[in-house]
């Protein structure tokens, strides 16, 4: 049976559950846009005081609270953590091009100290690791 031979009344029912499934996804997507906004934020502190861009101790305490939360409201605790690594392997990236960035823009400023701003650029990641 395709969805437009569907009875009237279910149709009714499935719009009906789906604006709500909208609404929840506009709210993932907020929530996930201001949590990003944290994270960023954190990613600054850490480059500008030379913290490392992973904290795993943090992460477990996170993964054991979310698990938590996810039995008490009937969510898979397996597909909560999931879904937190997911988010945190992506704000772990964020760190890493931040701390990057700083170092590179430090690079550049110690050349300009040094009078050798007009000399050339900074070197990149890859050359100053080499
Ligand atoms: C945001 C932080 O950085 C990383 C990302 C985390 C997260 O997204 O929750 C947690 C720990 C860190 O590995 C932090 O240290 O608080």
């Amino acid at each position: 049976m395709s969805t437009s031979e569907i009875d009237a009344t279910v149709r009714a029912e499935l719009n009906r559950l789906r604006e709500s499934i909208d609404n929840i996804d506009a709210a993932v997507v907020h929530m996930l846009a201001e949590r990003f906004k944290a994270t960023q934020q954190v990613g600054r502190l850490k480059a500008d005081h030379k913290l490392p861009p992973a904290d795993p101790a943090r992460e477990t305490r996170q993964i054991t609270r979310l698990r938590e939360l996810a039995q008490s409201a009937n969510l898979d605790p397996a597909f909560a953590e999931k879904l937190l690594n997911f988010i945190i392997a992506e704000v772990i990236r964020h760190h890493e091009r931040i701390a990057e960035e700083a170092e590179s823009g430090q690079a550049e400023n110690g050349q300009a100290e040094n009078g050798q701003a007009e000399s050339g650029q900074a070197e990149s990641g890859q050359a100053r690791n080499a």
